[in-house]
């Protein structure tokens, strides 16, 4: 799915309305209807009655949505307070024609100063309808009043498209409304998917509206959004005739003294994303504790007992996917070892943890050693390590897309809602997991995953991205199962298969 700016969005607006026969009050009054079904499905009562609404409206064609929604709000004996904030002189045509028809039936507030602005109970739901995506400058003022009085409320704030304040795809600043919801329409904006903005955006639905899918599927972008439907796309179901020599064999360098578990949840998730067979190398003392965990996999032991200070041989192009770095350690002659592998390896590889802080320290002698297309995996703090601090989400993206260019490799900058940038410059944001998957190892199956995936000769892009989908959507899984607070990475293993098998039904139904 592609997420596009708000000048695109724009663009796609008005082009719905010239390509397909549909005026702007009628393209407005649909938006307004998404929003509302998704209402009525959350229902936002109380002991069994309904909370009562409030709406503040801009005077734009935010504002006009407000109107419309409060209207079919009304329409569904929800009792409801609505307020125009009059920040300027000029309105919308479709604002004036809301206005006209909410106004026969139902009284409005105005308010051109803040006494006129209404007191919110805390238990009401305030639907945010002051600015769009045509936000254009920080918001002063009544209408800053207006959003402060909303934040102060302690109610459940909703925000129709996105939270007023909140720029769709730079940097904002301030004052914001904090939604507990974001209801964007057609598409997500960049700035739902950013760390910092968290706060302002809630959780997020895309509801659709009906614009134009041509537009949408010539638009240029650079920012992509990894949904259900992308991810099975990539996913390939295996044929009736494959045996395990058809899906590879993947290496998986890892381990030492005091992290052999790390060892173990990545082979663990290599096995279960389906890996033909994987064998680990790690130090000797890992030997017990992994061949009696999976004996699955088969092990090639390091000439050194507490960490990794050599390699198997990969001239005889054995293996068909090679990842380093989980429970790896930084021992000198770990850092040898990585040397030797990258000036060795031919195939792009899967980088995490450890080998990427071994990289990070000796950037001039190892990177550009790195194979072209290997994929780096790592958390904030390891990418920092890779490229500097950055000051804002923006910053840290421009970063990531330059490094990855730079490089001709893929990183995929793990958290809530990962990036997976491309040598391209592209940026694939992912839609699965949960903040129970931040917890000890949850990484170190990823890398796994991903090692595995790319032995069955997905691409490194098809690989990464399917990965990282897939482990998210185990972690959610696992979370609706057990609950997020005492999520452990064993439990992402445990429902891979379930992950799995989801994009298998569904490649089985097409
Ligand atoms: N046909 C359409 O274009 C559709 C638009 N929709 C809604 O329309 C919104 C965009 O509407 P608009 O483009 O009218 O813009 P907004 O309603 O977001 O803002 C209204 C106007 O306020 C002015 N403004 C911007 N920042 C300001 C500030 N800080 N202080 C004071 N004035 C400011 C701008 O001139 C802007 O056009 C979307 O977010 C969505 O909610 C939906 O109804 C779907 C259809
Ligand atoms: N709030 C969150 N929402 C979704 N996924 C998350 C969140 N926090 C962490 N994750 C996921 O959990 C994993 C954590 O990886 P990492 O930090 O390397 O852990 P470890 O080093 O302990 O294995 C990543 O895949 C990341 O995307
Ligand atoms: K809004």
């Amino acid at each position: 799915m592609k997420i596009l700016t708000a000048k695109q969005t724009k663009e796609l607006d008005a082009y719905t309305i010239e390509q397909d026969a549909i005026s702007s009050i009628n393209l407005m009054e649909r938006a307004s209807v998404a929003f509302t079904n998704w209402f009525l499905r959350k229902g936002f009562s109380q002991n069994n009655r309904k909370r009562p609404v409030f709406v503040f409206c801009g005077l734009g064609n935010n504002g006009g949505d407000g109107l419309a929604i409060a209207r079919l709000l009304l329409g569904n004996q929800y009792e409801v307070t609505t307020c125009v904030v009059r920040y300027a002189e000029t309105t919308s045509a479709d604002f004036d024609q809301n206005y006209e028809r909410l106004k026969k039936k139902h009284p409005i507030i105005e308010a051109t100063e803040e006494t006129h602005l209404p007191d919110i109970p805390a238990n009401a739901v305030v639907i945010d309808a002051l600015f769009g995506s045509g936000l254009n400058r920080t918001i002063e003022g009544i209408a800053a009043q207006a959003v402060k009085k909303m934040n102060r409320s302690g109610a459940t704030l909703i925000a129709v498209d996105i939270a007023s304040g909140l720029l769709p795809d730079s940097l904002s600043s301030g004052v914001i409304v904090r939604a507990n919801y974001t209801i964007s329409f057609e598409l997500p904006k960049l700035a739902l998917l950013l760390p910092h903005n968290d706060k302002f955006v809630g959780s997020w639905e895309a509801v659709s509206i009906g614009l134009n899918q041509t537009f949408i599927d010539d638009a240029p972008t650079s920012n992509y959004y990894v949904n259900t439907a992308f991810a099975q796309k990539i996913f390939k179901p295996r044929s009736k005739f494959s045996h395990k020599g058809s899906f590879g064999h993947a290496l998986m360098i890892a381990g030492s003294e005091g992290k052999m578990g790390a060892a173990v949840m990545a082979v663990h998730g290599g096995l279960r994303a389906g890996a033909g067979l994987l064998t680990v190398h790690l130090p000797t003392r890992g030997y017990n504790v992994l061949q009696t965990a999976l004996p699955e996999a088969m092990v090639s032991l390091d000439a050194h007992a507490q960490y990794v200070s050599n390699f198997p041989s990969i001239d005889d192009k054995k293996y068909s996917a090679i990842g380093i770095g989980p429970g790896l350690g930084k021992h000198s002659n770990t850092l040898r070892c990585l040397t030797k592998l990258l000036e060795k390896a031919q195939q792009p590889m899967v980088i995490d943890a450890d080998a990427i802080n071994l990289i990070a320290e000796n950037q001039d002698k190892l990177l550009t050693n790195v194979p072209e297309y290997s994929i780096f995996t790592p958390h904030p703090k390891e990418f920092e390590r890779l490229v500097g601090r950055t000051s804002t989400d923006y910053a840290r993206l421009r970063t990531l897309k330059a490094f990855c260019q730079k490089h001709r490799v893929y990183v995929l900058l793990k958290g809530a809602h990962s990036a997976l940038a491309t040598p391209k410059g592209e940026v694939y944001f992912n839609s699965t997991g949960n903040p129970g998957m931040a917890t000890a190892g949850t990484g170190d199956v990823l890398t796994g995953i991903i090692t595995g995936l790319l032995s069955q000769r997905y691409t490194p892009f098809e690989a990464a991205a399917l990965g990282m989908y897939v482990h998210g959507l185990a972690g959610d899984f696992a979370a609706k199962a057990e609950g997020q607070y005492s999520l452990m990475a064993s439990d992402i293993i445990n429902y891979m298969g379930i992950a799995f098998k989801t994009l298998e039904n569904n490649a089985n139904h097409e």
